[in-house]
Order: structure tokens, then sequence, then C-alpha cells
């Protein structure tokens, strides 16, 4: 299997604390990887430190074997992230963002499309600051999607979405799995984890606890379901 993210020894320090510690995993192309953790845990962290956001304090992430800080302008057209808090311009409208997005890339995807596909349509002249939270995570999908991107980053992108909108999110993501998008995510939902992801990676201050599939991590113990194997491995690697 060809791995497009590569992630080595990365360690990250903030104020004297090791927030990621040592972790090293790779990802698969056209794979759905799951980091999960408590809060806290270095989630976003180590997705920062794999787009380049931040300079890890050790180890090292690569993407398509680039380092994303050295190679930001060519790993940009292949890249799509949605992060957890997404800053918008005063006074900007929905269209006017997808715009001002799609003008970056050189071959962008229909915005119109993305639009209508996540029930955004009748937004398109509204404010951004207006939205409601679920329907500002809709958009931020769509932005992570207009570069039509080989690899999407999603931050817990179903947080605040109401159950139906978070399972028309699960089927969009499943027919972009299928389509062979990689996709990492983090979640706090396991049913969400249990769906979508071919593997997971459990973390716990910084460090993995555990790595596999869904069945790996479950047969790793007497567990009934994914969330008591969740509370039992978080709860063991004190
Ligand atoms: N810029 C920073 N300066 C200092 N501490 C930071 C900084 N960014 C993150 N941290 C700390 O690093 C730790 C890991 O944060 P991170 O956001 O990666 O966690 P997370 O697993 O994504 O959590 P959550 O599930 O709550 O989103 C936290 O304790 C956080 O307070």
């Amino acid at each position: 299997m060809d791995k497009c993210i590569e992630v080595k020894d990365l360690t990250k320090i903030f104020e004297a604390r090791k927030v990621v510690d040592q972790l090293s995993f790779d990802v698969n192309v056209g794979e759905v990887y799951g980091i999960l953790g408590h809060n806290g845990a270095g989630k976003t962290t180590t997705i920062e430190s794999i787009l380049g956001l931040n300079q890890p304090d050790c180890g090292y992430a690569l993407i398509f074997g680039k380092n994303a800080r050295n190679e930001r302008k060519i790993l940009f057209e292949r890249i799509g992230v949605q992060l957890q808090v997404s800053y918008y311009q005063d006074n900007i409208k929905v269209i006017e963002v997808c715009e001002e997005i799609a003008a970056l890339y050189q071959n962008p995807a229909d915005y119109h499309q993305l639009l209508h596909q996540f029930q955004l349509d009748t937004f398109k002249n509204q404010y951004v600051d207006q939205l409601s939270g679920g329907e500002k995570q809709k958009l931020s999908l769509v932005i992570a999607l207009i570069p039509q991107p080989e690899i999407i980053f999603l931050d817990e992108l179903t947080t605040g979405l109401d159950v139906v909108a978070r399972r028309e999110v699960w089927n969009i993501l499943k027919n972009l799995k299928e389509k062979g998008m990689t996709i990492v995510l983090t979640t706090h939902y396991m049913e969400e984890a249990q769906y979508l992801c071919d593997r997971i990676l459990l973390l716990k201050q910084g460090k993995k606890v555990i790595e596999g599939t869904v069945n790996d991590i479950m047969q790793s113990g007497p567990y009934q379901n994914l969330e008591e194997a969740y509370l039992t491995l978080m709860e063991e690697k004190q």
C-alpha cells in the first residue's frame, strides 16, 4: 500500500510540556484514518504539525514525502483542510468566501454544486457570521473540498451538527472515500469512527495508545463495543 502521510517520532512541546510525544504513524492512500483521544490529547496539534502550521520540536511529518513547512506551494493544491476554528473576513457572504477560495486554485471544484450538495444553496447570500454553528461546519467542508484535494484533514467536522446533518456528512465522506480520497479526521463520536474509519489511532497525552482497525481494537480485549474499548484502553495507560 502506498503511504501518503508519514509521521515519525513527532514531538511538540508547549510551555515545557510534551503535548505530542514521539508519535509515529503512516496513512495510506485512499484510507480514512481517525485520530481519537480525550480533550487536550494532542489531536489538533498533530494535524497542525503535519500541515506545517507548527514546527515540531523533534521528529517530522511528511505529506507525499514532502515537509509542508518547506513545500507549501506544491502541497497546497493537493490538500483540503477543515480546522476546528475557522476565521473568515468580517462582512463576507457565503458565496464570496467560495469565490475567493476557488480563485486560489488551478482546478477548483464547482462550488455551486458543493453548496447544493450540502444544502447551503439558500444561504449563498447570507453573511458567514450569521450562519448557525452547523451551517458553518458544512461551509468549512465545502471550502476544504474546493481544491479537489487528494487528502482532506477534518478536525471534529461533525461536532455541532444535528443527527440528520451528521449522517449526511458521513455519506458524503463515504462517497469521497469510494472515489479514492484520503481522509484524516478527528472525532469524539465512536459511532462515527466505527462507520467511517479504516484505521484508528488512540492518543493519550500525545502518545499512541493503540492503532488498528476497529476489529483489531475490539479484539485487543473483551470489549462489547468501541466505546468500551476506548474507555478501558485510555484508562489502562495512565
Ligand atoms: N499554542 C499553544 N500554546 C500552549 N499550549 C497549547 C497550544 N496549543 C495547544 N496547546 C495545548 O496542547 C494540548 C493539546 O491540544 P490539542 O488542541 O492538540 O488537543 P486536542 O486533542 O485536539 O483536544 P480537543 O479534543 O479538546 O480539541 C492542550 O493541553 C492544549 O492546551
